[in-house]
């Protein structure tokens, strides 16, 4: 049996929906096995203004959600006079202080809803996808897992990319692109929960959106083998690397992990999320910065 369903929503509204329900389909009257063909809703002007990219990127942008709920539940002022800390710590180090001090400066957080009155911006999102990590290296531990990706340029930054005018929304390019970048399974997609939170650069004119996801070290470990197989190895992505979180003395370890060049600013979204999700302690991450 194939059912038309006319939805008045966009994909990435109703999918979400569509997963919460496939064990218990009959929740939508169907019966197990039923085809269900989904037509998207798009809004009249989204065909009227095509070659308009802010019609458009207000489109796309309308599909991020709220804040993640655990960064909500994380970001007491605790945390975040932690986050000052390190933003600090990172501009004042003695070796790397002005190197940071640029991806600081040239970079603001943005809140969601605000970023999308900047119509004329461009838009790109990039994800942390890690894991837990109980192995260790004699008696060190590394305590997570965190996929970032060398690039081309030399940089080392998130997997992710720019948002184009044709992507759906902000998790639809990011999708593409991190099937792109490193032939991520469907099964892995970055959704609107994953969002967390967003940043600025007003000389580019570039909002940054930035994703976490979670997964297990097992999945972490065939994230990583699959990007091998993806379109952009051996290209654009030199190879995916996992930051070293091992405090080792001295000077070794994280800290000199931290003396690459980082694109953007995946250093701050890479410091700001192990703060928030509490990967590494305040002093820990300070004492890395300083050994720098
Ligand atoms: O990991 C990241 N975190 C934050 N910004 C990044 C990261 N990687 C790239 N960028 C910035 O995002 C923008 C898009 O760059 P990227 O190379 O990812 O896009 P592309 O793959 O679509 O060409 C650039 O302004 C770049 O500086």
């Amino acid at each position: 049996m194939v059912l038309l369903k006319l939805v008045k929503s966009t994909f990435s509204d109703v999918i979400p929906d569509l997963i919460k329900h496939s064990s218990n389909v009959t929740q939508w009257g169907l019966q197990r096995g039923t085809t269900i063909l989904y037509i998207p809703y798009l809004p009249f002007n989204f065909f009227l203004e095509k070659n308009d990219l802010n019609s458009k990127q207000k489109n796309v942008i309308s599909n991020i959600s709220n804040l993640n709920k655990q960064t909500k539940m994380q970001a007491t002022t605790k945390i975040v006079d932690n986050w000052k800390k390190v933003l600090n710590a990172l501009k004042t180090n003695r070796n790397m202080g002005k190197l940071w001090s640029k991806a600081i400066e040239d970079h603001s957080e943005i809140d969601l809803e605000e970023s999308k009155k900047l119509n004329d911006y461009r838009l790109a999102a990039h994800a942390f996808i890690w894991s837990k990590n109980d192995q260790s290296l004699w008696e060190l531990s590394s305590k997570a897992s965190i996929m970032m990706q060398m690039r081309f340029d030399g940089f080392i930054g998130f997997p992710g990319g720019l948002i184009d005018s044709t992507d759906a929304s902000v998790v639809d390019g990011l999708n593409r692109e991190l099937r792109e970048e490193i032939n991520l399974n469907e099964k892995y997609y970055i959704t609107n929960e994953n969002y967390f939170f967003s940043s600025v650069n007003h000389q580019r004119k570039i909002i940054l959106h930035f994703y976490v996801k979670e997964v297990t070290q097992t999945e972490l470990i065939g994230i990583e083998k699959a990007a091998l197989d993806s379109h952009d190895y051996g290209t654009e992505v030199m190879g995916i690397i996992r930051p070293p979180l091992y405090d080792i003395k001295p000077g070794r370890g994280f800290n000199i992990f931290l003396q690459n060049q980082f694109v953007g600013n995946s250093l701050l979204q890479l410091l700001k999320t192990m703060s928030l999700l509490d990967i590494l302690d305040n002093q820990t991450i300070l004492k890395f910065i300083d050994s720098c």
